[in-house]
This record gives structure tokens, sequence and C-alpha cells, in this order.
């Protein structure tokens, strides 16, 4: 619920600089703590020893079901957040102990169908200590369990927001939204895990920055984190502060600004620097990409020719501005074989750029935000100043009202590859800062509650996404490229038990007085959206239960990320050893070309130019997986009998004992002479496979 509007109070810097870091008990191994979730000889359930002395009897799933018993409600008080608890403990794993012996860490999701990004099956779940421990039929399982039904229902991964800036300080201010309400908003609409950024000052020690903002997040968080850091100044000591970043605090991705002049931004050389040194130690490089040496002239000629409401914000940073900035980080990080992401695409031109060079080879990631899927820049044009100032960030929603349908469809055929939202939300009072000046207004808006929602709506629903896509571009991809798969991203054993129950016959209003967003507006206001979350589970605890919001501060918990994640720099290496430079060995013996040119000019020579024949570059076409269930395959293979047939064709190593993907597996393959930023992609794939398919339309009568 909306509160707290033009509060004062909301302006400053909660517990800034108090707390140290809080360990991470659980280690940093992905699953030190599963140490059999990969044996063919199943899972060593903790409860088993206690089932077999215990009266408490293995339950056949198949059979009737055990009464369900309801998950612990949490009992201790909280004045200041009253559908929350406060949760004390160091790490949920240790001081849980109560809830961890009993049978209410123990969770079995019935009769749902449950979708990964490669996958729509009809199976069941066992959820054990927050770990997902069984998936499939016919389950044998300690009793006692909780039981939640999800006949009619979806289930899969919780979702990965890979942008957020909560309580950011900011132009003068501080986002209304902070570690606790930011992520409260993100459970309730089915994001698990959210990606922020640490946002150091120029001249900022980058460790100092990142251990604030883990301050604010060890204490507060709801639910999962991690860290983004951000490269605002270029030295000595910044290149030593990433490394340390990487080595030790879990941090795998770094950004730039190519806007903010005089703030955040760095120049051309730097950039080409900072990429250099993120391929170095094996990060991510992301990039805000809009050209801010034009944008400042703009700015200036638009506040002389007296246009100073959020119009001018607009005007100032049209699209070639956005698309522009695209191309040039594309050419520099292709210089040096960084794999690039870029954050919040806002325009059809841009999206493009990233398609064209994803095409081209070149190791690149496209991130829309719900805004730019869901709404568009007309509204800074609306005559109301609050509502016209309430749409303004960067860069801007695009006036053409075809973005939000064309970036969609360009996720759609993964020519974009993940969805954040860049929640920075500031309330009305805060963005009349730029009452007379737009350049002053805070820049930022919503969307941590609603991208999963806009998402299934506007991408499902009109059959632009499969539920499969929709899982590859809200949470699977995400923990591809940043190393979190799979932990995160997929529904699958040994996995975290990050799950969502999504029903898609149920319709939300999306509005400021429901949110649960601090903030006094909401860009989506009033749409409406068909499919929403029913049940939301963390790290195995019930947090949404059929809607009724359980979230506890600070049970949300720091993920680290390591470097090299296989699913970028496995194609990377390929790529770097294809492009080697090599001399021309000139005998004097033969005349044209000789068979060592790169790859990159191959194409464009023709065929009978010199002594080689030599093979145009043509990258495979990308088809939109197709909803239809069972749709026909190209090469004939039939990938609608048992799902797992398609994995055996895939992956290289044995499926785990209920069936699932051997998480060991790489998902790489050198299919192709040369591959594209993710052609190990399965969800490039033109088929999905898909048991008992839902049919049709999502929403409406279900199977
Ligand atoms: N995007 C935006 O307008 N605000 C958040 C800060 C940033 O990402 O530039
Ligand atoms: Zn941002």
């Amino acid at each position: 619920m909306s509160s707290d509007n033009n509060n004062d109070s909301q302006m400053c810097i909660p517990g800034m600089g108090e707390n140290k870091p809080r360990p991470r008990v659980l280690g940093t191994s992905f699953f030190g703590y599963v140490p059999d979730a990969f044996s063919n000889d199943g899972p060593d359930f903790p409860s088993a020893k206690a089932t077999v002395s215990s009266a408490s009897p293995l339950v056949n799933l198949s059979g009737p079901s055990p009464l369900p018993v309801p998950i612990a409600t949490e009992t201790l008080p909280d004045d200041i957040n009253p559908d929350s608890t406060k949760f004390e403990a160091n790490s949920r794993g240790t001081t849980e102990e109560a809830f961890n012996e009993s049978a209410q860490n123990r969770l079995i999701i019935k009769n749902g169908k449950v979708v990964n990004s490669d996958s729509v099956e009809d199976v069941d779940i066992y959820v054990e200590d927050g770990i997902i421990r069984q998936v499939g039929n016919n389950l044998i399982i300690p009793g006692g369990a909780r039981v939640i039904d999800a006949r009619g229902r979806y289930v899969f991964p919780g979702g990965v927001d890979t942008h957020t800036h909560f309580q950011l300080p900011f132009m003068g201010t501080c986002s209304i939204d902070d570690f606790y309400s930011g992520t409260k908003a993100a459970i309730a609409g089915g994001t698990t895990t959210i990606m922020d950024f640490v946002i150091p000052q120029k001249g900022q020690s980058l460790i100092e920055a990142y251990n604030e903002w883990r301050n604010w997040a060890d204490e507060n968080a709801c639910c999962d984190y991690n860290f983004h850091v951000a490269v605002t100044w270029w030295s000595e000591q910044v290149k030593e502060e990433m490394a340390e970043l990487v080595r030790n605090h879990g941090v795998n991705s770094f950004k730039i600004f190519m806007a903010y002049k005089d703030v955040f931004q760095l120049n051309d050389k730097e950039i080409y620097e900072v990429f250099e040194w993120c391929k170095e130690l094996g990060a991510i490089a992301q990039v805000h990409a809009e050209n801010g040496d034009i944008i400042k002239e703009n700015c200036q000629k638009l506040l002389a020719a007296g246009i100073t409401g959020p119009e001018g914000h607009a005007l100032s940073r049209p699209e070639d501005v956005e698309a522009e900035a695209v191309n040039r980080a594309c050419v520099l990080a292709n210089q040096v074989d960084c794999p690039l992401y870029v954050v919040h695409v806002m325009s059809i031109s841009a999206a493009k750029i990233i398609a064209e060079k994803r095409a081209q080879g070149n190791s690149v990631f496209g991130e829309p935000i719900a805004a730019s899927l869901a709404t568009n820049g007309t509204h800074y044009w609306d005559r109301c100043w609050r509502h016209a100032a309430a749409h303004v960030m960067g860069p801007p929603l695009r006036p053409n009202k075809e973005t939000p349908d064309v970036l969609m469809d360009m996720l759609g055929r993964n020519d974009l590859q993940t969805t954040g939202t860049d929640h920075c939300t500031f309330s009305s009072a805060q963005k009349a800062l730029g009452k007379d000046d737009f350049t002053k207004i805070p820049n930022g808006v919503n969307g941590v509650e609603e991208r999963l929602m806009l998402l299934w709506d506007r991408g499902v629903v009109t059959e632009k996404l499969t539920p499969s896509r929709f899982v590859a571009v809200t949470s699977t991809n995400a923990a591809k490229i940043f190393n979190l798969y799979p932990k995160k991203g997929v529904i699958s054993v040994g996995s975290d038990a990050d799950i969502v129950i999504w029903n898609p016959n149920k319709s939300k209003v999306i509005s400021a007085q429901t949110h649960h967003s601090k903030c006094d507006f909401n860009i989506f206001e009033g749409m409406e959206c068909h499919g929403a979350p029913e049940y939301v589970i963390l790290g195995g605890r019930v947090v949404v239960d059929e809607e009724e919001m359980k979230v506890v501060q600070g049970y949300g918990q720091f993920v680290p990320t390591d470097p090299f994640p296989a699913y970028v720099y496995d194609t990377i290496k390929v790529r770097e050893e294809d492009r080697k430079p090599k001399g021309v060995n000139r005998d004097g013996t033969s005349s044209g070309l000789g068979d060592v040119l790169p790859p990159q000019l191959k194409a464009t020579v023709p065929a009978n130019n010199g002594e080689a024949s030599v093979p145009a570059i043509t990258p495979e076409p990308k088809e939109q997986v197709s909803p239809t269930p069972q749709s026909p395959v190209p090469n004939g293979a039939d990938y609608s009998t048992p799902t797992r047939s398609y994995h055996a064709s895939h992956f290289t190593r044995a499926p785990t004992v209920s069936g699932g993907r051997n998480m060991q597996d790489t998902t790489f393959s050198l299919s192709s002479d040369y591959p594209s930023a993710d052609d190990c992609d399965e969800d490039n794939k033109t088929s999905i496979a898909v048991k008992a398919p839902p049919g049709g339309r999502s929403s409406g009568p279900f199977w």
C-alpha cells in the first residue's frame, strides 16, 4: 500500500554505514550444502533420517494427499512493517532451527504445470530446507510436509530483476524505496532475486561504496540480492578495487555510464580500458548508453528556449542519442572481446543495433525494462506536471507508441535477452526538485512489482512470448549471464526453492493505492493485467501465501556471483581464438588473398577472389518460439515425447535421478562455425518440450 507521500524523512539515507556486511553462512559454492544434488543415487534428505526412525510415514504423492500443514505465520510484532517481521538471525539457515527441524520446512507443490526456459511439464516439486529436492511424478517423500495444490496454475522459477536502485543517493535526494520496501514490492510481484547497483561517487573507493550498499541490503532485504558495481571514475585504484570485488566480494559485473556528463560519465578511452579490464577479470561489462555530451548541449539549448517542463527531458535525449551510444559501446567492447550488457533498452533503434551486433557475432545482451515494454513517452507531454515528471527517467520512454510492442517482439525472438525494471522511485515531492528545470527532476520510475504481470499480460497473453520464453526473459537468461544459474532461474533438483505459482486466470489492476512501493505514483496506473502470482516461495519459505504477504525483513540473502560465467565466456573464448590476428606469410609464390583472412573479413570477399573458398557468415535466422503446442520441429525430431529425451540430445551428462538436467553439464555446444552470443541457448531452439501442453492462450479456460 502506498504511504508516506511527500514525506521529507524519505529523502534521507537510512542506516548508512552503521553495520558491517553480514557474512554469508552457506558459503560461496552454489551447491556446497547440497552435496548429492547431482548424484544418480538420489538426494539424501535431511528429513529422511528423522523419517526412518520416527512415526512420520513416507508419502506417495500419486496417492491421496496428506492434509496441508500451514507454514508458520510470523508472530513477532513489527510496528513499522505491519505485514512483515524483522528477521533477527544472521542467516536463514542457522538460527531458524525450529523452522528447519519441523515439517514446516518441507513443501510439496502438486498438480502444477512446471515451466522452465526449455520445458513445460506436469510434475510435482518437493522442497526441503530451502532447496528443490525432487521434481517428477509419483515422488516418494517424507510425510508431514505442507502441500500446495497448483492445479490450473503455472509454476516457474522466481523472477530475477537485473536492475534496481533502492535507496540510491541521486540528483540531490535518495530514491524512496529502500531495500525493505523495494524487495517487498519485488516479492509481491513474483521476483525473488534483485540485482541492485552500487554507484560510488566520483573519487570514492569502490569497496567503501560496496560496503555501504551491503549494509543497507543485508539488514533489510526481504528477497535475495546481489550487486553490479558502477565505475564512475577511472584510475589504478579503481582497477585494483574491481579485481578485489571480483576476487573477494562476489561481484562479476561493472556498469559504466556514457551519460551524466561531469558526474558519472566516462570518455571513450576510459570505457575501452574498463572493458579491457572487465574481460581480463572475467566480468560482464554493462553500459548506460546515451551520449552525455549531446544531452548536455541539448539541455542548455532547450532551457535557453524557455522549455523547462518534463517534455524537455525527452526532447534533450532523442532516440538516436541512445542508439549512437549503444553502437559505440558495442564497437568498443568488440575490440577487446568483452561481453557487453546494455541496461534499460528504451528504443527500437537501440534494440535493433543490439540485434544486428548479435547477428554479427558480438557478445552483447539487451535488457528492456518493464517501463519500455508497457508504456511510452507521450506522457511527457501530459498537461499535469506531476504526471509528466513521474515518467522522467533516462534514457526516456519513447513517444513512438509502437515501441513497447516491438521490444516485446524482439524479446520473443531473442534479439533481446532479459528484463529488468530500473526501479528507482521518487515521490512527487522529490520530483518537484525539478519544477522549474527539467534537468533537476530526479530520474527514475517504478516496475519491480509489476514486471512479471506486465510481461505475462503484454507478452504471453498476446502470444509474443511462450510461457517458456517468459521464464527465460524473467529469470533464466539473467541467471545464466550473471552466473547465478542453476542456483537461480530454473526449477530443478539442487536449485534454490525460489518458486512462483501463477494463476493465469486472475486479473489485477495496477494502482499506487495498492502497490507495495512507498512511491505515491505508479506509471502503470489503471493497467489491467491478466495473470498474477498466487504464491511466492523464497528459499523454501512461502512469502506470498494465496496473495497474503508474509515477507521477512532481512531474510533475503546476498548471492555472490563468480567471474567467467560459462554461458558468456565459453563463446568469448571461441570467438577470441577465431579472431586472433595472424600475419601473412609472403613467400612470393602466391598472388591473390591468402588463407589467413580473419573471419570478419571473409564474409565480404567474393568466393573466387582468393585461393580459399570462403563461406559467407550468415547467422541463422532467429525464429519465434511458437506457443503452439507440439509444433513441428525442422529436423523432424519429435520433441513432444518425454521432455528429457530432448535433454538427452542436447546435454552430455546423464540426467539426475528424477530426470532433471545434470547441472554440471555445459550448455555450450559448438553447433556453428561462428556462434553468436548465445547459440548455446536452448531458448533459441525452434521448439520447446511440451508435455500435456496448456494450449493456446494462457488466460481463459485452462486445461
Ligand atoms: N535510469 C534512471 O532514470 N534512473 C536511475 C539511474 C540510472 O540508471 O541512470
Ligand atoms: Zn539504472
